[in-house]
Protein backbone atom coordinates (compact mmCIF):
# COMPACT_ATOMS: atom_id res chain seq x y z
CA UNK A 1 0.00 0.00 0.00
CA UNK A 2 1.53 3.10 -0.94
CA UNK A 3 1.73 6.29 1.46
CA UNK A 4 0.47 9.59 0.99
CA UNK A 5 2.46 12.96 2.73
CA UNK A 6 -0.25 14.97 3.73
CA UNK A 7 0.84 19.04 4.11
CA UNK A 8 -1.45 21.47 4.43
CA UNK A 9 -1.18 25.37 5.02
CA UNK A 10 -4.18 25.43 7.67
CA UNK A 11 -1.81 23.49 10.46
CA UNK A 12 1.78 24.43 11.57
CA UNK A 13 4.93 23.76 8.92
CA UNK A 14 6.62 20.96 10.47
CA UNK A 15 9.37 22.43 12.72
CA UNK A 16 11.76 19.64 12.19
CA UNK A 17 12.24 16.27 10.20
CA UNK A 18 8.96 14.91 9.69
CA UNK A 19 5.85 15.18 7.21
CA UNK A 20 2.33 16.51 8.65
CA UNK A 21 0.97 13.57 8.71
CA UNK A 22 1.21 9.89 6.28
CA UNK A 23 -1.15 8.13 5.13
CA UNK A 24 -1.64 4.54 4.12
CA UNK A 25 -4.80 3.54 3.03
CA UNK A 26 -7.87 4.30 5.21
CA UNK A 27 -5.07 5.10 7.94
CA UNK A 28 -3.27 8.40 9.16
CA UNK A 29 -0.78 9.49 11.29
CA UNK A 30 -0.68 12.68 12.42
CA UNK A 31 2.48 14.33 13.34
CA UNK A 32 2.94 16.28 17.04
CA UNK A 33 1.20 19.36 17.57
CA UNK A 34 2.00 21.70 19.78
CA UNK A 35 0.14 25.18 20.12
CA UNK A 36 1.63 27.21 16.85
CA UNK A 37 -0.67 29.15 14.98
CA UNK A 38 0.15 28.17 11.35
CA UNK A 39 0.22 31.87 9.78
CA UNK A 40 2.83 33.20 12.26
CA UNK A 41 4.70 29.96 13.27
CA UNK A 42 5.03 31.25 16.72
CA UNK A 43 3.17 29.92 20.22
CA UNK A 44 -0.15 31.32 20.21
CA UNK A 45 -0.91 34.04 22.53
CA UNK A 46 -3.01 33.13 26.15
CA UNK A 47 -3.44 30.66 28.94
CA UNK A 48 -3.10 26.75 28.97
CA UNK A 49 -6.26 26.68 27.96
CA UNK A 50 -5.82 28.75 24.93
CA UNK A 51 -2.79 26.67 23.94
CA UNK A 52 -4.69 23.21 23.84
CA UNK A 53 -7.57 24.31 21.69
CA UNK A 54 -5.03 25.83 19.77
CA UNK A 55 -3.40 22.02 19.66
CA UNK A 56 -6.89 20.91 18.45
CA UNK A 57 -7.46 23.07 16.35
CA UNK A 58 -3.98 22.06 14.63
CA UNK A 59 -4.93 18.27 14.62
CA UNK A 60 -8.11 18.85 13.24
CA UNK A 61 -6.99 21.21 9.89
CA UNK A 62 -4.71 18.29 9.08
CA UNK A 63 -7.38 15.24 9.79
CA UNK A 64 -9.20 17.80 7.00
CA UNK A 65 -6.53 17.52 4.55
CA UNK A 66 -6.32 14.01 5.08
CA UNK A 67 -9.97 13.91 3.99
CA UNK A 68 -10.90 13.32 7.65
CA UNK A 69 -12.12 14.42 10.72
CA UNK A 70 -11.30 14.45 14.75
CA UNK A 71 -14.51 12.52 14.67
CA UNK A 72 -12.21 9.67 12.89
CA UNK A 73 -9.14 9.49 15.91
CA UNK A 74 -8.95 5.89 17.02
CA UNK A 75 -5.68 7.19 19.34
CA UNK A 76 -4.77 10.02 21.29
CA UNK A 77 -1.12 10.33 22.46
CA UNK A 78 -1.29 13.42 24.86
CA UNK A 79 2.20 14.81 26.33
CA UNK A 80 2.03 17.50 29.39
CA UNK A 81 5.03 18.74 31.02
CA UNK A 82 3.11 19.06 33.97
CA UNK A 83 0.35 16.31 35.04
CA UNK A 84 -1.72 19.43 36.82
CA UNK A 85 -3.12 19.71 33.56
CA UNK A 86 -5.02 16.68 33.25
CA UNK A 87 -8.38 17.93 34.56
CA UNK A 88 -8.40 20.88 31.65
CA UNK A 89 -7.30 18.93 28.86
CA UNK A 90 -9.94 16.32 29.53
CA UNK A 91 -12.90 19.24 29.63
CA UNK A 92 -11.23 21.18 26.68
CA UNK A 93 -11.07 17.20 24.66
CA UNK A 94 -14.84 17.14 25.03
CA UNK A 95 -15.69 20.31 23.04
CA UNK A 96 -13.97 18.98 20.40
CA UNK A 97 -14.88 15.26 20.46
CA UNK A 98 -18.16 13.46 21.38
CA UNK A 99 -18.48 9.70 22.76
CA UNK A 100 -17.67 6.93 22.21
CA UNK A 101 -14.08 9.03 22.51
CA UNK A 102 -10.82 7.85 21.25
CA UNK A 103 -8.70 5.53 23.21
CA UNK A 104 -5.97 8.20 24.50
CA UNK A 105 -2.83 8.21 26.49
CA UNK A 106 -2.08 11.12 28.71
CA UNK A 107 1.50 11.17 29.49
CA UNK A 108 3.70 13.52 31.87
CA UNK A 109 6.73 15.00 29.97
CA UNK A 110 9.96 16.95 31.10
CA UNK A 111 10.24 19.31 27.70
CA UNK A 112 8.35 20.04 24.55
CA UNK A 113 9.78 21.29 21.27
CA UNK A 114 9.35 25.31 21.52
CA UNK A 115 9.39 25.06 25.43
CA UNK A 116 5.55 24.49 25.32
CA UNK A 117 3.35 22.44 27.68
CA UNK A 118 1.52 19.97 25.49
CA UNK A 119 1.82 18.38 22.71
CA UNK A 120 -0.82 15.43 20.89
CA UNK A 121 -0.39 13.33 17.90
CA UNK A 122 -2.84 10.89 16.67
CA UNK A 123 -4.04 7.97 14.91
CA UNK A 124 -6.92 8.28 12.29
CA UNK A 125 -9.13 5.19 10.36
CA UNK A 126 -11.18 7.08 8.12
CA UNK A 127 -14.42 5.53 8.21
CA UNK A 128 -14.46 3.39 10.84
C1 LIG B 1 6.72 18.99 16.89
C2 LIG B 1 6.99 17.79 16.41
N1 LIG B 1 6.01 16.99 15.99
C3 LIG B 1 8.33 17.25 16.32
O1 LIG B 1 9.28 17.98 16.59
O2 LIG B 1 8.49 16.08 16.03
Amino acid sequence: MSREIIHTSNAPAAIGTYSQAVKVGDVVYLSGQIPLVPETMTVVEGDFATQVRQVFDNLSAVAKAAGGSLQDVVKLNIYLTDLAYFGTVNEIMAEYFQQPYPARAAIGVASLPKDVPVEMDAILHLGA
